[in-house]
């Protein structure tokens, strides 16, 4: 019987994401042995730092595809989100689930909901695509860059001077948290989702095919598609993790994919959204991202990274 190798991160989130992906597998299929190799990542290490001031989201998943292509684990399951747009020669996607809840999630004190929070409150994100979202809605909150994982957030709005974090939806739910925590859930209307959010990635080798096999048959088609456009649309839009942006796709009653993007001023005082359907998912995204740049966005982002050059 054949051993698959899982390597995880050591946070909660990542080993119960980890270990809920390895029971799917073992139902569809029993003829495999699993075991789980946690490994500590850069992105671990550095926990209390703005991740996007340390070299963002591949961090976390850096040294896994290393321990992949080393043959000293078989395949890794991520959060979508953490992924970045391009992978190492040599690994691919194996796998994407069906979706967990996209949406962002507010967890506040005594449970107040977003728009009886009181003036000047103290919302708790480190996401600038959330702050600018919330701004938007509510200038005269207070945005407080928060850092850890959930379960630490969770514990920073007990204990410190927040009155608010926004979380996922999706690890809170993983992790049998949402019903109690969560004030209220954000319509993505109102808090355009990451691209990704909710979603998850296993990645594994190329050429594992009795792996690839096997993931195949745990793959939602439909997930698969919306998640691809999301993801073409941030790879055309080349943001980087300093300016917000947004992106969530769905298919509508034709199975066709809507997809919307948003990108805007850290502030909130300027936002370019739109909308764009089509069939395939990699035309679409980039499809979306001329649309955003022919509407001026690209001149938001070069005025952000300028202004960020300056300081
Ligand atoms: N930014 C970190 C991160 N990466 C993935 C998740 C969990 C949710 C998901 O799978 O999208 C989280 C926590 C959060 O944003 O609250």
């Amino acid at each position: 019987m054949r051993k698959i190798i899982v390597g995880s991160r050591r946070s909660k989130l990542a080993l119960t994401q980890t270990n809920w992906v390895i029971e799917q597998l073992k139902k569809i299929d029993d003829s495999f042995d699993f075991e789980v190799k946690e490994i500590v990542t850069k992105g671990d290490k550095i926990l209390d730092v703005t991740l996007s001031k340390v070299g963002g989201k591949g961090l976390f998943v850096k040294e896994i595809e290393q321990a992949m292509l080393d043959q000293e684990i078989d395949m890794a399951v991520h959060s979508m989100k953490d992924m970045p747009a391009v992978l190492p020669e040599g690994l691919v996607i194996g796998c994407i689930p069906k979706r967990e809840d996209c949406r962002d999630a507010l967890i506040s004190k005594n449970h107040v909901k977003f728009n009886d929070l009181k003036p000047g409150a103290v919302v708790g994100t480190s996401s600038l695509r959330r702050g600018a979202q919330l701004l938007a809605k509510r200038p005269d909150l207070e945005i407080k860059w928060i850092r850890g994982n959930i379960d630490t957030r969770l514990a920073k709005l007990e204990n410190e001077d927040y009155d608010a974090i926004i979380l996922a939806a999706a690890g809170l739910s993983r992790m049998g948290w949402a019903k109690d925590v969560v004030t209220e859930f954000l319509d993505p209307e109102i808090c355009l989702p990451a691209v990704g959010q909710g979603a998850l990635s296993i990645e594994c080798r190329g050429n594992d095919d009795e792996l690839l096999e096997l993931l195949k048959k745990f793959t939602s088609i439909e997930t698969k598609q919306t998640v691809l456009a999301e993801r073409s649309f941030l790879n055309k839009m080349e943001g980087g993790c300093q300016i917000p942006i947004a992106g969530f796709a769905k298919l509508n009653d034709q199975a066709e994919i809507v997809l919307t993007g948003l990108v805007a001023s850290p502030d909130g005082k300027t936002i370019y959204k739109e909308q764009l359907s089509g069939q395939n998912p990699e035309e679409l995204g980039e499809q979306l991202a001329q649309k955003l740049i022919a509407t001026g966005a690209k001149n938001l982002i070069d005025h952000v990274k300028e202004e960020l050059d300056r300081q």
